[in-house]
């Protein structure tokens, strides 16, 4: 449809086009056979176009330190594919000065055009991207669709421009021209340049150029940086040209879309005032008009751009996705790059944090622990490489990922960052799907990493709840019920070793057998459960009238075991008896005399064992039985 118009204009000549000695030159350069001579010879014949082409390419090969004299080494020099287009530009900057489209103003069109070209050249050169000499043409004639509107239909588009400026809005403008005349101002340059022969990227690029995120070319790739660079160049020929206030206010958007592409805040501002010299340069060559504009420098001083204002820069479109929202430190000290990527990670749905240096992040630390830290390379105080090593030196922060973002320039030194503890890299400018498949890795790890975290934390509560459930299960199998004193299983393993310990130091030990007198009589009398607390009442006086060291234990039924470390025969009779009086003298249930016989054994050398010990000590008991109960018996 929008072919099919074109092909209708071009049979009219309606459109603008090379004409005279200019379009004989560029249908020579079209014949495959053709020579530079024959080509600086058609050019010569024409002594006006020979002098301005000498003079563009002077000024387009101003890097090279011999100037160009002749037609043919400005051929030899920039190519015949530049000399064409540069003829085709000359000639059409020379044939549409003027014309019939009332409101269409042509010495500004060609004057913002020419401003346009000059920066996506000088845009291309700072980032060594591609030929500063073809994105001047394509500059040039970025917007010659409109000129193109204004030469068909001079009366209908004067109208649709007049209709268009009382909204002031672009959109608007397109869609008028799309009503009108079936196709619009960028569309119309496409068409022109496929038809005067440029490429397609050239084409693909004048199509979107005012709106990059229609098109769907892979963000990084080549053509995605010439759409790009003549978005910026387009945006920033016409902050220029615009009016004070609302130059301020797109000169800050300018700034964040340059950094999209890499062009840091102080690289772009040097360029910006560049660009303009050369343009009044330039106009002189190409005889239009130039404005003063004032220096980049001092517009951003005025304004410089808000972290507001970067949700509306209209950079291309972002394709991040995040499965887990990261922690994210970013360390940089361009603050349109940092703006532009917090921009990014904060759409992502990320938290983040910035800081301009690496010695300023490191003082962050304690306060924000990010998962992620994200560094430039080159900074002051601290570069990216001393920051990574500083971070891996220190325990709390060695396992933080971090990557490293560095030029294309330092590519072959890939392996510094690496060496220094980096996660990963990242080449700048950066490419958001490239960012979002590092983040996307990076999430998945930190994940794992956290839910590591949870999981060791709930074995080491499990291990603890273990560990006090072991310990109460080791207790209570060691301790009796009733009366809550170590019960004979315990009490066996106590004696076995203080036993051990008397044999090896040779150092006294006693035991005794204590047995409640009568006590069935207390069952049969009173029931178990007063018995019960007989012997809870018994125990209880053993145990406060026991030493520090000895250990009183419930040996079974109304029997309980002292076991006295360092007690000789002597001390050991003495405590039985005084033990035999506390109870005989206690306040037992229902005012009951309950009084206790004590056998007593005491280590010597006849016993050859604990086991004998104990015999010893149950005879003695027996014995106190005998003797009338309520009595001790000793060694
Ligand atoms: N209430 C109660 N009685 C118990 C417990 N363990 C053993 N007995 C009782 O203690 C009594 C011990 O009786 P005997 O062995 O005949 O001895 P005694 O009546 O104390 O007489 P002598 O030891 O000869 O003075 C038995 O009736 C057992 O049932 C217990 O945990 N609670």
């Amino acid at each position: 449809m929008v072919n099919v118009k074109f092909e209708e204009l071009k049979a009219k000549d309606h459109l603008p086009s090379p004409k005279g000695m200019a379009l004989k030159i560029i249908q020579l350069t079209l014949k495959e056979d053709v020579t530079t001579q024959e080509i600086a010879h058609a050019i010569k014949t024409d002594p006006a176009l020979s002098g301005r082409l000498i003079k563009m390419a002077n000024v387009l090969m101003s890097y090279q330190t011999r100037p160009i004299v002749s037609i043919t080494d400005a051929v030899m020099s920039l190519g015949l594919s530049i000399v064409r287009n540069m003829v085709l530009s000359l000639s059409l900057v020379e044939g549409s000065r003027d014309g019939a489209c009332r409101k269409f103003d042509y010495q500004n069109f060609w004057s913002q055009s020419l401003l346009m070209a000059i920066a996506a050249k000088n845009f291309v050169e700072g980032r060594r991207m591609g030929a500063a000499e073809e994105m001047f043409i394509l500059g040039l004639l970025g917007q010659v669709g409109s000129l193109g509107l204004a030469t068909a239909y001079p009366q209908e588009y004067s109208l649709i421009l007049e209709k268009a400026q009382a909204v002031d809005t672009n959109t608007t403008l397109i869609d008028l021209e799309r009503t009108e005349f079936g196709l619009d101002h960028n569309q119309l340059s496409k068409e022109m340049l496929a038809d005067w022969g440029l490429p397609q990227v050239f084409q693909i690029a004048v199509l979107h150029h005012e709106n990059p995120a229609l098109s769907d070319l892979a963000e990084g790739n080549r053509s995605w940086h010439i759409l790009n660079t003549l978005h910026i160049a387009s945006y920033f020929s016409k902050a220029c040209l615009s009016h004070e206030r609302q130059r301020h206010k797109m000169v800050q958007k300018l700034i964040l879309s340059a950094a999209r592409l890499g062009l840091e805040a102080d690289v772009f501002t040097e360029l910006g005032d560049k660009t303009v010299q050369e343009w009044r340069e330039w106009s002189k060559l190409f005889g239009i008009h130039s404005t003063d504009i004032p220096l980049f420098k001092e517009i951003l001083q005025a304004a410089p751009p808000t972290e507001l204002e970067i949700f509306d820069i209209g950079t291309p479109g972002i394709s991040l996705e995040t499965c887990y929202a990261l922690r994210i430190l970013l360390v940089e000290d361009d603050y349109a790059t940092t703006l532009v990527l917090k921009l990014l990670l904060t759409k992502a749905g990320h938290t983040v944090t910035t800081a301009g240096d690496g010695v300023e992040a490191l003082s962050m630390l304690d306060k924000f622990m990010p998962q992620l830290i994200i560094t430039d390379w080159h900074m002051p105080k601290m570069n990216g490489i001393e920051f990574c090593k500083a971070l891996r030196y220190n325990e709390l922060w060695r396992n933080i990922h971090v990557f490293v973002m560095m030029t294309q320039e330092n590519s072959d030194r890939m392996e510094e960052i690496f060496e220094a503890g980096a996660s990963d890299y990242l080449t700048k400018p950066v490419n958001s799907k490239v960012l979002g498949a590092r983040l996307c890795v990076t999430q998945r790890m930190v994940q794992l990493q956290e839910e590591l975290k949870v999981e060791h934390q709930q074995l080491r509560t499990i291990a603890a709840q273990l560990a006090a459930s072991n310990q109460r299960l080791q207790q209570m199998a060691l301790t009796d019920v009733l009366t809550e004193l170590p019960n004979r299983r315990h009490a066996n393993d106590y004696l076995e070793q203080q036993w051990a310990m008397a044999e090896r130091s040779g150092r006294p030990l006693s035991c005794m057998i204590v047995d409640v007198d009568f006590f069935k009589k207390v069952n049969d009398t009173y029931g178990h459960k007063v018995g019960d607390d007989v012997l809870k009442q018994v125990a209880q006086i053993l145990r406060s009238s026991a030493r520090k060291q000895d250990m009183v234990c419930r040996f079974g039924g109304e029997e309980f075991l002292v076991i006295c470390p360092d007690a000789q025969a002597e001390q050991a009779y003495q405590y039985a008896e005084r033990l035999r009086q506390n109870v005989a003298a206690g306040n037992t249930h229902l005012n009951l005399i309950v009084t206790i016989s004590v056998g007593v054994a005491s280590k010597a050398p006849t016993l050859l064992n604990a086991e004998m010990l104990l015999q010893l000590a149950d005879k003695h008991l027996f014995m106190a039985k005998e003797m009338g109960r309520n009595c001790t018996v000793g060694n």
